[in-house]
């Protein structure tokens, strides 16, 4: 049971046009992962509803672009404290609906409220620029302007920062967002609704929309007034919003799948290997986009490190996201379970051994044991397909060149790690990766400072980093003659 210090926070009503929509008997339950309780209901919202959420935000969109930066400044600074003050509650909100521990979820509402301080401050640097024209009657300027009416589509996994990762920069450039968050954790949205509107954002600025996924997919996708979709989630449907908005060759930003490598060279400090594969393996019980899915070890430590991290993996607390001392909650739902086990089975299967956990936890549910395998073979499923899941697969390599090519061995390019202490192996390496983020010597690497994002099939753009309102931005270059 939620103990929430402001109850107002836990809305299940849909927030569009100023005004807060409750769920008919049509509505969608959303749940506890670790208990299957029901955490609340949200409206299924029909197509005439979404549009009317589509018809606000252009409603507003002429008077939220006039308004000097610093006034949308303002306001994003003041919805950023509004969250930073809230952050329990929203932690708690966010545990119930999506499973992970209560520190894992205040750690993804703090660090991504940074998104909306950062691009706050963004929006007052967004400049033109007056370039030399070559002939002395012209004069050649270029202006940055908001987009205009913008869409989010946002995953399960995160479902507060992923909010703020893009409203930041959206709100910032003068654009505003209409958010159609995942149907499994949609409270998290809602709740940041709750602050956006008593932080004094105007109606129609920041909306959230909850309903079937496809129809309010199709409805941004085809509607012109939506100038721009912001994507993050899997390939898939990826590939689906860049197939069904082609036509109106609608702006895309895609955050994808990925399936990130994890070196581990002969010369790394390999405590701090272990330290930085449990943080990029186990984190959101290994359900982040940035996750190390497969890990390459260098022979000559493969069995060293194995053990050490089969014995981190053991430490870890497994239980109800809600208890404080809680490290590794249950998986989103029971497929994902599924998945996790034929991955794991397929790699037995084809000579891996267990070093530890190797299946369900005790605690049963979506629960799965922290699990270290090695002897995986590079062609096994765990090491092609983003598992999602608790499961760390060891293979081992011989040469840096051998482990290079394993890492590119993959559509996606999301992120890669790598552990080692030669410069200049550090440098030939980070370049030869294929990925849009490479941590090196460290298994964390995002920041509202930095440029997130995929290349191959991982994604298009970036969020975050002065590049992130770019995103946002159309560039027009005004060309005056006959002066
Ligand atoms: N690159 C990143 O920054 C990043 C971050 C988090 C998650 N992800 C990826 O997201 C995936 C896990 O999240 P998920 O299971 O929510 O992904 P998903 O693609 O199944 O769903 C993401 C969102 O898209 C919506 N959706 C599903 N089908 C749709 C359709 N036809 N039209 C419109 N919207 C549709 C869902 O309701 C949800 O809101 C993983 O692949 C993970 O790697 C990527
Ligand atoms: O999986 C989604 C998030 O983008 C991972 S991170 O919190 O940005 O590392």
């Amino acid at each position: 049971m939620l103990s929430l210090r402001d109850k107002s926070l836990l809305t299940a009503n849909a927030y569009l046009d100023g005004t807060w929509i409750c769920a008919d008997d049509q509505g969608i339950d959303v749940t506890n992962p670790a208990d299957g309780s029901l955490v609340g209901r949200v409206p299924s919202l029909s197509r005439e509803m979404v549009q009317r959420a589509i018809d606000a935000a252009e409603a507003a969109r002429e008077d939220w672009a006039a308004r000097p930066a610093r006034q949308r400044a303002v306001l994003l600074r003041r919805w950023y404290d509004l969250i930073i003050e809230n952050a329990d509650d929203l932690a708690q909100i966010l545990t119930a609906e999506q499973g992970k521990p209560l520190s894992e979820a205040k750690a993804e509402i703090v660090s991504n409220a940074a998104y909306l301080e950062w691009f706050g401050e963004e929006a007052k640097r967004v400049y033109g620029e007056v370039i030399p024209a070559p002939a002395a009657d012209r004069r050649f300027i270029v202006l940055k302007q908001p987009i205009g009416v913008c869409a989010a589509v946002t995953p399960w996994n995160f479902p507060n920062g992923m909010i703020t990762r893009k409203a930041g920069p959206a709100l910032a450039a003068g654009c505003p967002i209409i958010v159609k968050p995942a149907s499994q954790t949609p409270l998290s949205a809602l709740a940041l609704a709750v602050l956006a509107e008593r932080a004094g954002i105007p109606k129609g600025v920041f909306q959230v929309v909850t309903g079937k996924a496809q129809m309010i997919g199709t409805l941004f996708c085809k509607n012109p007034t939506v100038a721009k979709i912001s994507f993050t989630g899997s390939t898939e449907v990826g590939r689906w919003l860049i197939a069904e908005s082609a036509d109106g060759i609608k702006r895309l930003s895609l955050e994808l799948g990925g399936n990130a490598p994890f070196i581990v060279f002969e010369d790394a400090d390999l405590d701090a290997a272990v330290q930085g594969a449990m943080m990029a393996k186990f984190r959101n019980s290994g359900q982040t986009c940035v996750c190390a899915n497969r890990i390459y070890v260098h022979e000559s430590v493969a069995d060293k490190f194995a053990y050490r991290l089969a014995q981190a993996a053991e430490k870890l607390v497994v239980g109800v996201g809600s208890d404080p001392a809680t490290e590794q909650g249950p998986l989103i739902d029971r497929a994902a379970v599924e998945k996790v086990t034929r991955h794991l089975q397929d790699a037995l299967d084809r000579g891996a051994r267990v070093v530890t956990g190797g299946g369900p936890h005790a605690l049963g549910g979506t629960w799965f044991q922290p699990t270290v395998i090695t002897g995986v073979s590079p062609d096994a499923l765990v090491a092609r397909e983003e598992t999602f899941a608790p499961l760390a697969a060891i293979i081992s390599f011989s040469s840096d060149d051998e482990a290079i090519a394993l890492a590119n061995a993959t559509e996606f390019g999301l992120a890669a790690y790598f552990y080692s202490r030669d410069l200049a192996r550090v440098f030939r390496v980070a370049e030869k990766l294929e990925a849009g983020m490479v941590g090196v010597n460290t298994g964390a690497l995002a920041s509202e400072a930095a440029p997130f994002g995929g290349v191959k099939q991982s994604g298009i753009g970036r969020e975050g980093s002065r590049h992130g309102i770019d995103e946002y931005l159309e560039m027009k270059y005004l060309c005056l003659a006959g002066l």
